[in-house]
């Protein structure tokens, strides 16, 4: 397929781009750098930096370009940030989206698979998650992201567009050459690899009075490369005029002590954790249902998190300053 990747030049973006290209399809990148890598977008990708709030430039990049498809990952993404500057993300995600689906109309691309996320839940209080859990979103980011949503299933009524939204729970790992490199970084692996590794003295433990286990908040961790595959299976299997929402996790959430450990086992490093406050909207626990991405996308996770703290790791051991350095 011909398709358009926006914020490809960022995590998981470039990954995605890399597996389509490694299965024969015809990719560009548009991304604006605000928060990529220009070495991430892959080779063989064409590349295009434009913003998504810039209409023009958007329409420029669509018309005429004989898309059959785009999947779009720009966006901002840190919750803290939403939270003190929600019109950041109304502008940066909702209006970008805006501008792309409007782009999108006057070239006739048929199909969109989109990056939602397990935000627009909120904080359930279930063991797992289903897409029929109500949406609740409790910062601006997952308000942007469960608009864009429901920008998407009005789009697919009104115009046809075949659209899908893939709701991540927390995504891991690296692939090859390609990894996270976030500034600033706020994930919990990368961040204890950090402190496997010596760059950063320690990593904090956000709470250790959850209702769970061992008191540590949980989440469901998907490794990119899982995560990708399911890009490629939405591609293939959205449908005209329908808007499919699907939860990709793997129904086994991992507490933070867990993840930790996991780290310590996998890296032979001493790792100093220093146990801490919650962090402000942390959820106890965030673990996706995914009976209906196993049915109707095929898919289902087959990494494991040890494999996503190795292959974290070793891109980390390669790329200790991240693409920069
Ligand atoms: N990382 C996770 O665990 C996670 C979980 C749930 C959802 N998501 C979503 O997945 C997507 C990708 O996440 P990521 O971790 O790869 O993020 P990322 O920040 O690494 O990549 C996003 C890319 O989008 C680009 N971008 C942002 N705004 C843009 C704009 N207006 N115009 C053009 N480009 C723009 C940035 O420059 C960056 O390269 C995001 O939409 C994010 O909300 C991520
Ligand atoms: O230094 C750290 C960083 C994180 N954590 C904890 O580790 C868990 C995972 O935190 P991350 O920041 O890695 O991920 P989140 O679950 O907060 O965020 C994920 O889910 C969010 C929606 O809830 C967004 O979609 C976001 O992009 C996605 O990464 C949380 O319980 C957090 O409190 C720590 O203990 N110490």
């Amino acid at each position: 397929m011909r398709l358009l990747v926006t914020g490809g030049a960022g995590y998981i973006g470039s990954i995605v781009a890399q597996q389509l290209l490694a299965r024969g399809d015809d990719v560009t990148v548009l991304d604006s750098l605000y928060r990529g890598h220009r070495e991430a977008v892959p080779e063989g990708a064409a590349f295009v930096e434009a913003d998504l709030l810039d209409p023009a430039a958007v329409g420029a990049v669509l018309d005429g370009g004989g898309f059959e498809g785009v999947v779009h990952f720009a966006a901002l993404s840190l919750v803290g940030e939403s939270v003190e500057h929600p019109e950041r993300y109304w502008r940066g995600n909702v209006v970008g989206a805006l501008n792309l689906l409007d782009a999108m109309r006057a070239a006739g691309v048929p199909r969109l698979v989109f990056s939602s996320t397990a935000a627009t839940y909120g904080e359930p209080a279930v063991d797992l998650i289903t897409e029929e859990e109500p949406n609740a979103p409790v910062n601006a980011y997952g308000n942007s992201k469960l608009t864009i949503d429901r920008m998407l299933a009005d789009e697919a009524r009104a115009h046809g567009l075949a659209a899908v939204s893939l709701r991540y729970f927390n995504v891991a790992g690296a692939s090859g050459r390609l990894g996270e490199d976030h500034t600033p970084e706020t994930h919990l692996i990368p961040l204890v690899l950090q402190a496997a590794a010596g760059t950063r003295p320690s990593v904090a433990i956000f709470g250790t009075d959850y209702p769970t286990p061992d008191g540590t908040a949980v989440r469901d961790y998907v490794h990119v490369d899982d995560l990708a595959r399911a890009h490629i299976l939405a591609l293939e299997k959205a449908v005209p005029g329908r808007h499919d929402i699907f939860n990709l996790g793997s129904e086994r959430g991992y507490s933070v002590r867990e993840v930790i450990d996991t780290a310590r086992a996998v890296t032979g490093r001493e790792i100093v954790a220093l146990e801490e406050d919650r962090r402000a909207g942390d959820p106890p626990q965030l673990v996706a249902a995914n009976a209906r991405a196993r049915a109707g996308l095929g898919w289902a996770p087959e990494k494991s998190l040890e494999d996503m703290v190795r292959d974290a790791w070793v891109w980390h051991q390669a790329h200790p300053g991240g693409y920069g350095a």
